[in-house]
C-alpha cells in the first residue's frame, strides 16, 4: 500500500545548472545523479526528511522530459509515492479505472521498480509509484 511520498520531480533543461542551484541557493544535500537508461532520463536527487526532490532531464537530448520541455521551460513534473507492494497497488488502481503507462513496473533510479499513471487519470497530475529494490535501506 502507499507508504509515503518518495519524491517530487522537477523537469529541468540543464541538469548541472539545476544541481548547482539546488545545492548553492537552496542548500540541499546533493545525493548524486543517475542516468536511468530504461527511462531515457537523467536524474539527480536531493533527499529531504522522509522524501526527496528529484530533478529530471532529457538523457542525451531524448526521452519523455525532452518532449515535456518542448512545451514548457521546466516545472513540477510528477509526484512519486512509495509503495510496499507495487503489484497489488497497480491491480487495485487499475480496478478503480486508473490508466497506467506500462503493463508492468520497470527499473527506476536507485534500483526501484516504478510505474506511472497517466495524468488524465489523476486531475492532470503525473503520478509515479515506486517500490524500493531488495537492497534498499
Ligand atoms: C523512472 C526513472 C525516474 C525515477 O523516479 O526513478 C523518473 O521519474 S523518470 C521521469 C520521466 N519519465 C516519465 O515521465 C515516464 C512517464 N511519462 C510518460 O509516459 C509521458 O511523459 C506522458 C504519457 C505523461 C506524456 O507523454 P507525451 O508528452 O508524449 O504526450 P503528450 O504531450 O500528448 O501529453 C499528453 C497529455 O499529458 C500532459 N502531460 C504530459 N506530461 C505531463 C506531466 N508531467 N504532468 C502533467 N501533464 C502532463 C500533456 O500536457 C498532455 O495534456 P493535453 O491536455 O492532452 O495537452
Ligand atoms: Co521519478
Amino acid at each position: 500500500m502507499i507508504t509515503g511520498l518518495d519524491h517530487i520531480a522537477v523537469a529541468v533543461p540543464d541538469l548541472e545548472k539545476a544541481i548547482a542551484r539546488f545545492m548553492a541557493d537552496f542548500g540541499l544535500h546533493y545525493d548524486g545523479s543517475e542516468e536511468v537508461e530504461s527511462a531515457k532520463t537523467a536524474t539527480a536527487f536531493f533527499p529531504l526528511k522522509s522524501t526527496s526532490i528529484e530533478l529530471v532531464s532529457p538523457l542525451r537530448g531524448e526521452g519523455p522530459i525532452a518532449k515535456y520541455l518542448e512545451k514548457k521551460p521546466g516545472g513540477l513534473h510528477h509526484l512519486c509515492f512509495s509503495t510496499d507492494d507495487i503489484v497489488a497497488d497497480v491491480a487495485r488502481l487499475k480496478a478503480l479505472g486508473y490508466q497506467f503507462l506500462a503493463d508492468a513496473p520497470s527499473p527506476g533510479a536507485h534500483g526501484c521498480q516504478v510505474i506511472f499513471i497517466h495524468p488524465k487519470s489523476c486531475d492532470g497530475v503525473l503520478i509515479e509509484l515506486s517500490q524500493p529494490g531488495d537492497d534498499h535501506h
